[in-house]
């Protein structure tokens, strides 16, 4: 038997970020949105567990035990007394190190496909606990479309969305990695009084009514800052979409993937081409959201 599960990349639409906790992560309150970026996990069994990966990207994964989608299958044996002997593929096009949870849609996927294969009966909720261990990410990975996320990011809620947001993303010509960015955010806010991190009310409300231009007033991502004085030439792509007409510019969670807010397909469509002819990103690629998160899309 081969399951595959198809699991989408996520914007943050709003990442208010709290002061460090004891266990070094930090309280967020963390608006997700799934776009249509997918990377596909195909699980079949194997001798033992072994990773592969495909795509643009594919040399940046590391396909030891590390690799989220084998962290996954090796969390969901543990659990029921079995072994990960499967071997996982990755058809990846989400960007490596993008802030775009493309290694938390692995793991979510890979969870969910093992699952299919063994054919567990885990519930729900212990899918949850186990993408929680896994990543403060991971659980929307499994859930998509759009949701708040508090504590670390993995208590979710999720969130009513009255329409589709059209999206452009500038892929950067490095990545920048979630803990540097956090560490970051620390540095920079040394001696001043961080606020506990709340979902702004108007943003929820621009996303329930699904209108594009309260969305682009109220966007947000405390971790901008950070991100921007480990990679300053970001500003140069997010003045380039800004001057295309993007509604709204922003760095995706921890960077240095930037996303702009498009009023329908044919402005985003203009931003996108501004943007690779601006010399100032790596790749360019148009989503819209929200979207499912992971899916079986073949099983057989
Ligand atoms: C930036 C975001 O992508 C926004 O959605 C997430 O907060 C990061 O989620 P993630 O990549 O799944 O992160 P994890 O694998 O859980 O944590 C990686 C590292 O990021 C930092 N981290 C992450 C989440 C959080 N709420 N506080 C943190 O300080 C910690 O240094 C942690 O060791
Ligand atoms: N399946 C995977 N795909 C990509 N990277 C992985 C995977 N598993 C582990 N990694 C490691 O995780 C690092 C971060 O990759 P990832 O693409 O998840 O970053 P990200 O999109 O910025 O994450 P997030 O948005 O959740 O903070 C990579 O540099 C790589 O070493």
């Amino acid at each position: 038997m081969t399951v595959t599960v198809r699991v989408p990349a996520k914007v943050n639409v709003q990442l208010a970020v709290g002061a460090a906790r004891a266990d070094g992560f930090h309280d967020l309150a963390n608006v997700f949105l799934a776009v249509g970026l997918y990377d596909e996990v195909t699980v079949t069994p194997a001798d033992e567990l072994r990773v592969t990966c495909e795509g643009p990207d594919a040399g940046q994964v590391p396909l030891d035990a590390t690799n989220l989608a084998a962290r996954a299958a090796i969390a969901l044996a543990e659990r029921y007394g079995r072994t990960p002997d499967v071997h996982l593929h990755i058809a990846k096009d989400i960007p490596v190190a993008g802030g775009m949870a493309g290694g938390s849609a692995d793991g979510a996927g890979a969870l969910l496909a093992c699952d299919t294969l063994w054919g567990t009966g885990a519930s729900r909720d212990e899918l949850l606990d186990i993408c929680a261990e896994l990543g403060s990410d991971v659980p929307f990975s499994l859930v998509g479309e759009a949701a708040l996320g508090t504590g670390r990011g993995e208590r979710l809620t999720a969130l009513e969305v009255g329409g589709t947001f059209h999206w452009v993303f500038a892929m950067a010509v490095r990545g920048l990695s979630t803990p540097a960015v956090f560490r970051e955010f620390d540095r920079l806010g040394e001696g001043l009084d961080v606020p506990e991190p709340v979902a702004s009310r108007e943003l929820l409300d621009a996303l329930a009514k699904g209108d594009p231009d309260a969305l682009a007033a109220t966007v947000s991502n405390d971790l901008q800052p950070a991100a921007l004085s480990l990679f300053p030439e970001l500003a140069d792509t997010l003045a380039a979409g800004r001057a295309a007409g993007a509604l709204a510019t922003l760095v995706s969670g921890s960077g240095p993937t930037t996303a702009y807010l498009a009023r329908d397909p044919a402005s985003a469509e203009k931003i996108a081409e501004a943007l690779r002819t601006s010399g100032t990103c790596r790749s360019v690629r148009v989503a819209s959201g929200p979207v499912p998160g992971a899916t079986v899309v073949d099983s057989r």
